[in-house]
């Protein structure tokens, strides 16, 4: 490789090439690779431009292998490294409208730097995908009767079965024709601050008040993640939709919360829980003992962790994970059981790029379905009457939210069980904002579903409030 080419291949490009090859490699997600070398290219332009390029090509990734093996012999041939460095061009050029001849130039240099012998063919390949733009987006290569679908899942760059999915959820939430934003854009953030935490100026300076006490809106994510407030537990960043849902669960009472994982809600109740002057027993469960680990070390530091017991394992099998609490046998029961079930994550696919292609269709439609129904049934023994038993989930999709609370209903443990609005849940009554908010995304049956059909919208998380009538 010689000193012409290093200055004739843009940096960003390069930077994205390979984060996205050390992803691709299993060394972590490819926004966390870049943060961690952030600061290292000249410019601050170069840097967000490989953050685009990286977190494009990884949302994006099999609709630009499709664009591209269109035009090449032996597909399989290909390396992995030259793969990468082809993708970047042909992200540009369908998803960034990158002028051809840049694209081009700039993707046959890339390709050089990882193969030389390879640049003959990137200049073919590139300049044909350029040519082909319009009919790949028209998908003119498949049957008419596949063809208006597969134009939608090319535009946004996702795989067909989810896009059919996501269009059929959305159409009967009354958004027919309409596209989750997030392929390339930024999700905004809010911070859940610790009671009595005192941030830093810079970080206080980027904050304002949301419509949930405690929660703001963050004005520069930058500033707040390069803060020690953050690495000091006085704050959590998350979604306010998350944050809301979190919140809604703070009652009186002892709390179960199952899929607690690292904890971002856990700080987020506890932090309401002790604004409310609250202190009920809190048993926070996840399969993972090492996200446990990471919850408690977090609560610990914010000193938050008082009445909080972490009990990893199983929460399809609560009497083997609870049995260190079970008394003599007897099943404990909690006034609040919480779960935050493992989903598709359809609704946060701007903060994590890498669900479109990472999902199996089996999964989402049937094997996901399965465990949350199984984890909601379980979690209900552990109900005490007249306690809330409340489900969320990070996804769009109807077969994992109101299917799921459906099929709940319907099945033996969820007879003695009734929904309530979410709004109208303790921590809203005096929240006059918070409640309103809620019911703007409240279905006919209180069931909360949010969906981000705009830059400025939070994430698509869902929520269903179950109380136990007996
Ligand atoms: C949506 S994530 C939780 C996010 C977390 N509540 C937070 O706010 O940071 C779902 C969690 O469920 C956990 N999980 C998956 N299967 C489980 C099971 N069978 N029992 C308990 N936890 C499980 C996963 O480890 C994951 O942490």
């Amino acid at each position: 490789m010689g000193d012409a080419l290093v200055t004739k291949l843009s940096p960003a490009r390069r930077r994205a090439h390979s984060a996205l090859i050390e992803a691709q490699d299993g060394c972590g997600f490819v926004r966390d690779i870049l943060a961690a070398s952030a600061g290292t290219l000249s410019d601050a332009r170069d840097e967000a431009f490989a953050l685009t390029l990286a977190l494009g090509v990884t949302a994006t990734v099999g609709a630009l292998d499709e664009a591209l093996d269109r035009y090449i012999a032996k597909p399989s041939k290909v390396s992995a490294r030259v793969r990468m460095a082809l993708r970047i061009p042909a992200f540009e050029m369908l998803y960034l409208d990158t002028p051809g001849h840049v694209a081009v130039s700039q993707g046959v240099e890339l390709v050089r730097s990882q193969a030389r012998s390879a640049a003959g063919l990137a200049n073919a390949v590139l300049h044909r995908v350029d040519e082909g733009r319009a009919a790949f987006f028209a998908a003119a290569d498949v049957s008419d009767d596949e063809r208006e679908l597969t134009a939608r899942a090319r535009r946004q760059g996702i795989p067909v079965w989810l896009a059919c999915m996501l269009d059929a959820s959305l159409a009967r939430r009354g958004f027919g024709g309409k596209s989750l934003c997030f392929n390339g854009i930024a999700a905004p953030t809010c911070a859940c601050m610790c009671p009595d935490a005192v941030c830093s100026g810079d970080v206080s300076d980027c904050l304002e008040p949301s419509v949930l006490e405690g929660s703001y809106l963050v004005g520069s994510p930058a500033v707040v993640a390069a803060s020690s407030d953050l690495a000091q537990g006085k704050l959590v960043i998350s979604d306010l939709n998350a944050q809301l849902i979190a919140a809604s669960t703070v009652r009186p009472g002892s709390c179960l919360e199952i899929g607690a994982g690292r904890g971002t809600k856990t700080y987020v109740m506890a932090c309401c829980a002790n604004r409310c002057g609250l202190r009920g027993h809190h048993v926070a469960v996840d399969l993972s003992a090492a996200k446990c680990e990471i919850n408690r070390l977090r609560l610990e530091q914010a000193g938050l962790s008082k009445g909080i017991e972490f009990a990893p394992g199983d929460g399809c099998n609560l009497d083997a994970t609870l049995a260190h609490i079970d008394v003599a046998g007897e099943r404990t029961l909690f006034d609040t059981v919480f779960l935050d079930a493992p989903c598709s994550g359809t609704g946060t696919m701007r903060r994590h790029p890498e669900i479109p292609w990472r999902l199996v269709s089996s999964d989402v439609e049937d094997g996901l379905p399965k465990l949350q129904l199984q984890l909601l049934q379980e979690a209900s023994r552990r109900v005490k009457p007249g306690g809330e038993l409340i489900y969320a989930t990070c996804s769009v999709l109807e077969v994992e939210n109101e299917q799921v609370i459906d099929a709940f209903l319907q099945s033996e443990q969820g007879r003695a069980f009734k929904l309530a609005p979410l709004h109208e849940a303790d921590p809203f009554k005096d929240e006059t904002e918070a409640m309103a908010y809620i019911c703007e995304r409240e279905d006919m049956r209180g069931l909360f579903q949010s969906i981000p059909l705009s830059p400025a919208d939070f994430d698509g998380h869902f929520c269903a409030r179950l109380i136990y009538q007996i």
